[in-house]
């Protein structure tokens, strides 16, 4: 069915001995987005990565992938459905990256790839004389040269030049049009968001979020700059004056009442500060995912 999620999580919950690294996970993958899964370290984004291709199980909970139970005896089903980089890639140093390529694709494929993401002048190369960045692209190229339903990555964009995050993006959005469905974990926020269609925000293994980019853009709420000379100032004086402002350097605040930016800017033209531009400004995906996680930490430092 063309509305059926190609994957869905249902209370997942893993433990290691005594201590609880996944809590009742509840999520589902739609096919062909791109969902980004974001969260501080050891938040729990490798161990759900891990248990999604069947590399551990977890420990109480389901998986389910294209109607499927994924559990880690399933080797074949999963090899077929699904592509990952998990961590650094596995790699054997005596075979070049065009080999390990044809380990998992086609040649048509592969070529495509390595074009797309500007691979061609070391494919031919063994693999143990690859840079840190050449290992990373490969270890990309291998999870998508066949095509998977299903890729995984975590990290991906790590020790990648600015050129290949570019054409990784590329690729990626190209793939998803097609069909392809990823689930890719990073700490480079503001680069995801060039991507993404749904967000999963997790904090000690809990799911703090799970929403589309676009739903999360329409629930921000709107702020209103003033860029005067001197910021600082302008700050310490609206703060004496009752006014909230959101927290950091700009004079930024959320609109409360009709009126009352007249009220903030008479303040700064009574005391002399020139005012050198008024905008409006939507919080970015990183503001917004600090902002839940900042929240969620004191709610766990009331408990
Ligand atoms: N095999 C294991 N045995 C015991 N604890 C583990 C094991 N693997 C991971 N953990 C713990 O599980 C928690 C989550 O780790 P995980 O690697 O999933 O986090 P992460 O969100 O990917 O973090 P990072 O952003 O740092 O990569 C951490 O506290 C880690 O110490």
């Amino acid at each position: 069915m063309q509305n059926e999620p190609l994957v869905q999580i249902k209370h997942l919950s893993k433990r290691f001995g005594r201590k609880v690294i996944l809590h009742d996970v509840s999520l589902t993958l739609p096919m062909g987005h791109i969902v980004g899964l974001i969260g501080p370290n050891g938040a729990g984004k490798t161990t759900l990565m891990k248990i999604m291709i069947g590399l551990l199980n977890g420990t109480t909970g389901q998986v389910i992938l294209a109607g499927k139970n994924v559990t880690a005896q399933q080797h074949q089903f999963i090899q077929e459905s699904a592509g990952a980089l998990i961590e650094s890639p596995a790699l054997y140093p005596f075979l070049t990256g065009w080999q390990h390529l044809q380990l998992y694709g086609s040649a048509a494929e592969s070529q495509t790839i390595v074009d797309t993401m500007g691979m061609a002048s070391y494919i031919q190369r063994r693999a143990r004389d690859y840079s840190l960045g050449m290992k990373q692209k490969l270890g990309i190229a291998m999870a998508l040269v066949k095509r998977p339903r299903l890729v995984i990555l975590d990290e991906p964009m790590n020790g990648l030049d600015p050129q290949s995050v570019q054409a990784f993006r590329q690729l990626i959005q190209h793939l998803a049009q097609a069909g392809t469905t990823f689930l890719i974990s990073s700490h480079q926020i503001s680069e995801l968001e060039k991507i993404l269609d749904d967000v999963i925000v997790i904090d000690q293994g809990q799911v703090l979020l799970q929403a589309s980019l676009a739903q999360i853009r329409q629930d921000r709420p709107t702020e209103i700059v003033v860029k005067t000379t001197d910021d600082r100032r302008a700050r310490q004086l609206l703060l004496t004056r009752q006014v909230t402002l959101v927290a950091g350097a700009d004079v930024r605040f959320q609109p409360t009442a009709y009126g009352q930016l007249n009220d903030i800017l008479r303040i700064l033209v009574n005391a002399n500060l020139p005012i050198l531009t008024v905008h409006e400004s939507q919080p970015d995906l990183e503001t917004t995912v600090l902002t839940l996680l900042t929240h969620h930490e004191e709610e766990n430092n009331y408990d």
